[in-house]
């Protein structure tokens, strides 16, 4: 690790366990520096407080890889559009960032910390403006749900038509949510779950339990065919590498399968060749709601076969068990490209069975939204 990672990993320590303060902190002086800053944010701020530390613990991370790090903050650019984000909004969140970090972290602070963190904050800064102005999409589209099913109590599948320009997202890619008739200025990503196509059409699958996740669960209970919602611009590398002639392992927990499910309907397109093998686990049977369209998909094409798996439904009739565990039982996995998508938990558990396989760490690929 250079110099520079190690300054800002070695500080982020020192705030890592404080960071409501550091949160509340950066909050008080941003708006006291720029009080208009406020209209940007939702009234209620405790669905906004963390995802600032998300985004920092994210940069923070990828700072090793230059290339992950320039294509996420470009995309992350593009996305802040929806904001109507500008140059002097970035300057005074750099300065509330440096003091928010100074005054947490306390005695244990230095001049080196402090040039690090600027050095990075610039970086930063440049890129996400970068990508941004070389973004010709509107900051957000409006978008009509067009359809709105559930499955269960906690579980919803919706299409939502992008209206007024073309929406271009890759499979496996996520987009930012709003739902401004239930949470006005509150964005939450979620990975589209259908492959591009030329209707504007995006899918996605919404799960929260009763009472977590503000927006999953207006998203899940609230909304219906006919209402309007906002969408910013695609992210993330969980994509397919089209020049790779490796078999495929994808592995997703829950709703984790929307990515999964894009990428297995890109591949439908022109896919001959590699074999393509999907584990898709739930805590119960009732849970496995896009099974019966994955067994459709396997009947018409024969490269594809699919591994369901439940961890908490011992009358279940097929594989139990962790889904990370069940992948394990039928490795190795070694010279497969792996794709991954559920929780946090789910999926550190599943890269370290990977690891164990000795996966070649660039044929794995993920996204957490920060999360991991
Ligand atoms: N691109 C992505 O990575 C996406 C991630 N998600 C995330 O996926 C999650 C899905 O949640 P739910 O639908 O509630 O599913 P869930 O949390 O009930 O997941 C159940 C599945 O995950 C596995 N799992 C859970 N904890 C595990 C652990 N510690 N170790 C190994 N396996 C574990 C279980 O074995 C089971 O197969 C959400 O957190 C959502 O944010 C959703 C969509 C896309």
């Amino acid at each position: 690790m250079d110099n520079f990672a190690r300054l800002l990993k070695e500080s982020w320590t020192l705030v890592e366990e404080d960071r409501d303060r550091l949160i509340g902190h950066f909050y008080a002086r941003l708006f006291l520096l720029d009080p208009d800053l406020r209209k940007l944010f939702p009234v209620q701020m405790a669905a906004q407080r963390d995802r600032l530390v998300e985004a920092i613990v994210t940069a923070t991370q990828v700072v090793d890889d230059p290339e992950s790090f320039d294509e996420y903050l470009r995309s992350l650019g593009r996305d802040h559009r929806k904001y109507h984000a500008a140059a002097t909004h970035y300057e005074t969140m750099g300065v509330a960032l440096l003091d928010a970090l100074r005054s947490t972290a306390g005695d244990g602070w230095n001049l080196e910390y402090d040039q690090a963190w600027r050095d990075a904050y610039a970086a930063i800064s440049e890129k996400m403006q970068a990508g941004a102005a070389a973004d010709d999409d509107p900051p957000f589209w409006h978008g009509e749900v067009l359809t709105h099913e559930r499955h269960g109590p906690d579980t919803a599948v919706l299409t939502v038509r992008a209206l007024q320009h073309p929406l271009r997202w890759k499979a496996g890619q996520y987009v930012s949510i709003e739902a401004p008739r239930h949470l006005p200025r509150v964005w939450r990503t979620y990975s589209v779950a259908n492959a591009p196509n030329d209707d504007n059409v995006l899918e996605f699958h919404i799960r929260t339990p009763a009472g977590a996740g503000w927006l999953s669960g207006a998203l899940v209970r609230r909304t219906r065919p006919g209402e309007l919602l906002r969408l910013a611009a695609p992210m993330g590398s969980m994509t397919l590498d089209r020049e790779s002639t490796r078999d495929i392992l994808c592995v997703a927990g829950g709703v984790g399968l929307a990515p999964v499910k894009a990428l297995v309907e890109e591949l439908t397109r022109w896919n001959r060749t590699r074999w393509v093998h999907v584990f898709y686990g739930a805590r119960h049977a009732d849970d496995l709601y896009g099974l019966a369209g994955l067994e459709e998909l396997v009947a018409a094409h024969p490269w594809l076969s699919v591994t369901p798996a439940c961890s908490d439904d011992p009358d279940f009739d097929g594989e139990h068990g962790e889904i990370s565990d069940v992948v394990t039982r039928y490795g190795p996995w070694t010279t497969h490209d792996c794709y991954v998508s559920g929780s946090a938990p789910m999926v550190r558990a599943t890269l370290r069975a990977l690891a164990e396989d000795e996966v070649p760490p660039p044929n794995i690929r993920y996204d957490t939204f920060g999360n991991l």
